[in-house]
């Protein structure tokens, strides 16, 4: 297959979806994003190939709780007892369950889950500092980095989820003070990198946990079993709508960029700032939507 001219005839068949939906303006650095489309496909053999803004640095946003779930589970933490893994079927920063479920998040891809995931890497030192010399290394680019306006922009309009994190102090899930965690968590949502940078990254997950290096990070259940939460819980209350419709594990983030593994074959990252209500990139979803239709590459 010409992976290189299906990503073209992708990027021009979603061009009238670029500049739909909203960009995220609850943080501010996030509403001045200049609208755009960008899409790569990393291969597990090496082979990298996008399509137009694919090298353009933006915000990941929720798409590092991949990484750092990933990193987590790679200590061997059992982080299960302390976050869930079924979906919320809420927005992602809910804070309406947590008290149901005494302090207990449904997954780690919301909100509430991921602060917990980044408290308990935060267990082991400098949790953003492991994220980033972890995504340096995968995509080969050493000067990925956090983008400090946006930090700053977040961190100015965090009382969401400053609340849910000390909601959660208060059932004794928070091992560190909540300010840092807090901060930590800002950060890791702050980094900025291309789709070609995400898609390398993520390549782990489709080769079932063996990093760029050749060396292991996960065991296979692990791998695994990021891609069954990735399914289920990586786009919110829509992630029916999302297997429905792309049929692979996806993590989106409010950047307006969503990571799709297609396991055992390569990693995606789409990119396009506008989102839909439930806050996934609008063109996003419709160029994974193509590329599964267009290759029959989808987990069913
Ligand atoms: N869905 C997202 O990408 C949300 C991430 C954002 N940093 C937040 O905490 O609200």
């Amino acid at each position: 297959m010409d992976l290189a001219a299906l990503l073209d005839r992708i990027a021009d068949d979603v061009a009238p979806e670029v500049g739909r939906g909203a960009v995220a303006d609850y943080i501010p650095a996030l509403a001045r994003v200049r609208p755009g489309f960008g899409i790569a496909v990393a291969d597990v053999d090496g082979g990298v190939h996008g399509a137009g803004d694919w090298l353009r640095p933006f915000s990941v946003q929720s798409m590092s709780k991949v990484f750092t779930l990933a990193l987590v589970l790679a200590r061997g933490d059992d982080v299960w007892t302390r976050v869930g893994r079924e979906p919320s079927g809420d927005p992602f920063n809910s804070l309406v369950q947590l008290e149901h479920e005494d302090g207990i998040p449904r997954n780690p891809f919301i909100n509430a889950g991921a602060l917990v995931v980044t408290d308990e890497l935060t267990c082991h030192g400098d949790a953003v500092g492991a994220l980033l010399s972890f995504l340096r290394a995968e995509s080969g680019h050493a000067d990925i980095d956090v983008d400090a306006e946006v930090a700053a922009s977040e961190a100015g309009h965090a009382d969401r989820n400053r609340a849910l994190a000390y909601f959660m102090a208060s059932y004794g899930n928070m091992r560190n003070p909540v300010p840092s965690v807090l901060d930590q968590y800002v950060r890791q949502c702050s980094i900025a990198m291309s789709c070609r940078d995400v898609a390398r990254s993520a390549l782990f997950l489709a080769r079932h946990g063996i990093r760029n290096d050749g060396t292991r990070l996960l065991g296979l259940s692990s791998a695994k079993r990021i891609n069954a939460v990735m399914l289920t819980c990586g786009t919110y209350d829509a992630a029916g709508e999302f297997a429905y419709r792309v049929g692979l594990p996806g993590k989106s983030g409010v950047g307006g960029g969503i990571v799709a593994i297609v396991p055992g074959r390569c990693a995606v990252c789409v990119w396009s700032p506008g989102l839909d209500a439930r806050g996934n990139s609008v063109a996003g979803v419709a160029a994974l939507d193509r590329f599964t239709t267009l290759t029959g590459w989808s987990v069913f």
